[in-house]
């Protein structure tokens, strides 16, 4: 079974791609060079060789036709002193030895020299002639010192050629992995926050290479347009959120909030002995407004009394329109009933201006009002709103445009309401 690879980070491996990319080009450079320099350089030598021969044919020329040995080994000696040269060997023509010149041994020399038969075959040689009439051979060898360090010293070259390039790769290679990698791991990061955390304000930034800005600029049009539906959603739901409680019409909470709200309310205030008042408050005769002056004329006496409701209660009272012409307020939470009694009739009150109508048309219209108070007429949210509703319709059967406070359920002591 083969084991999951560890993901390598782009940077590294571009960086490692281009210096092995950029060593082997240098080396395979640097040797073939090395070898072409080697073969021009033997040719060379071979040539200087063959040269060498002639000189030592020219100068034992004369000491063979004497017999001179000692002139002749002097003249080779000379002649082997000044070039890079192992031995050279004179025979005559039966190719008996007449005579040589070695140059010192030592443990250097034998490797040139065995590097020189190596390279360059063999010995260079050269006829020995007196007026056309052959006298022997000479024959030279090479030293091989002049081959031997021209490769060393070429060797030493290519080895700080690939160094010093080695080193120049890596720099660039960095530089070129990190214009690349930098722009893909910041879009790696924003597409990260962006999925993660639904953050789709967040922009690529620039990037110096054609094919990555085209990407980033790519990106960010598609987070730009992911946060205008982000932006779009959210102000739906706010708007869902809105119409879910309250009414469109007087933009007072509806029956649902209502009915929650006043729960909470209640909650609290069974918590802390608090007291609160529910007001029931239904229009008088809303009916006929709507038959005689219309619709439109109704739904605008319906706002005038929402604002002026709202005019008559604190900010943290409660006002709902619960359907039609009916309207509910909450007072608390500390609200006896004296309270609430004032607070129904300042409403009474209010509702005693006429409204005006879009068409400059002025409308009379009251209100009769139920009034039921926590804990006395009810602990619970219904039982609280049913004996409201019913002294509403007390006051509704007693002629309306007036308030009434619930029967109590069970008297209690000490109430100064009636
Ligand atoms: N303009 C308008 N009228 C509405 C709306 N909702 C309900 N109504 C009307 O409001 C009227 C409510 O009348 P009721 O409360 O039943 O009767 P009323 O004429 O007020 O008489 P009493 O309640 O007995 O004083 C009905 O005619 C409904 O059609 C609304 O949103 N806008």
């Amino acid at each position: 079974m083969t084991r999951p690879r560890t993901p390598t980070g782009l940077a590294n491996l571009l960086q490692r791609a281009h210096l092995r990319v950029t060593l082997l080009a240098i080396a395979l450079v640097g040797v073939s060079l090395l070898v072409v320099a080697l073969f021009s350089l033997r040719a060379y030598v071979s040539d200087n060789l063959q040269l060498a021969a002639r000189m030592a044919a020219y100068n034992v020329e004369a000491p063979m036709v004497f017999g001179d040995r000692d002139a002749a080994r002097e003249a080779l000696a000379v002649l082997g002193h000044s070039q890079p040269i192992a031995a050279i060997h004179a025979r005559d023509t039966r190719n008996a030895h007449f005579v040589s010149w070695e140059a010192p041994t030592s443990a250097l020399r034998a490797l040139e020299q065995a590097f020189a038969r190596f390279a360059l075959g063999g010995p260079s040689t050269a006829p020995v002639q007196f007026h056309g009439q052959p006298l022997g051979t000479v024959e030279v060898h090479g030293s091989g010192r002049d081959l031997l360090s021209f490769i060393g010293i070429g060797l030493l070259c290519v080895l700080l050629c690939v160094a010093l390039s080695g080193l120049a790769a890596l720099r660039m290679s960095r530089r070129a992995s990190r214009r690349i990698a930098a722009p893909l791991q910041e879009l790696a990061r924003t597409i990260s926050a962006a999925r993660q955390a639904r953050q789709f304000h967040v922009r690529v930034g620039g990037a110096g290479i054609t094919e990555l800005q085209q990407l980033g600029d790519d990106f960010n049009a598609l987070l730009a347009e992911l946060e205008r539906w982000q932006a779009q959603l959210r102000q739906e739901s706010e708007s869902l959120e809105y119409l879910a409680r309250h009414d469109p019409l007087t933009g007072l909470a509806n029956r649902r909030r209502f009915q929650q709200e006043l729960e909470e309310r209640l909650l609290a205030a069974s918590l802390e002995n608090g007291r609160l008042a529910v007001l029931f408050i239904d229009g008088d005769d809303f009916k006929t407004i709507n038959d005689e002056l219309g619709h439109e004329a109704g739904d605008e006496v319906l706002r005038v009394t929402a604002h002026r409701l709202r005019a008559q209660v604190r900010d943290n009272d409660l006002i709902a329109r619960l359907g039609g012409d009916e309207f509910a307020v909450v007072l608390g939470p500390f609200t006896d009933g004296e309270q609430a009694s004032r607070v129904a009739g300042d409403i009474l009150c209010a509702m005693r201006n006429p409204i005006a109508l879009p068409g400059g048309r002025l409308v009379n219209t009251t209100l009769s009002i139920g009034i039921a108070l926590y804990p006395r007429h009810g602990e619970d949210a219904a039982s609280l709103v049913r004996a409201a509703d019913t002294a509403m319709y007390r006051v509704k059967q007693g002629g309306r445009n007036d308030f009434r406070v619930a029967e109590p359920i069970r008297p209690t002591l000490g109430d100064s309401v009636s």
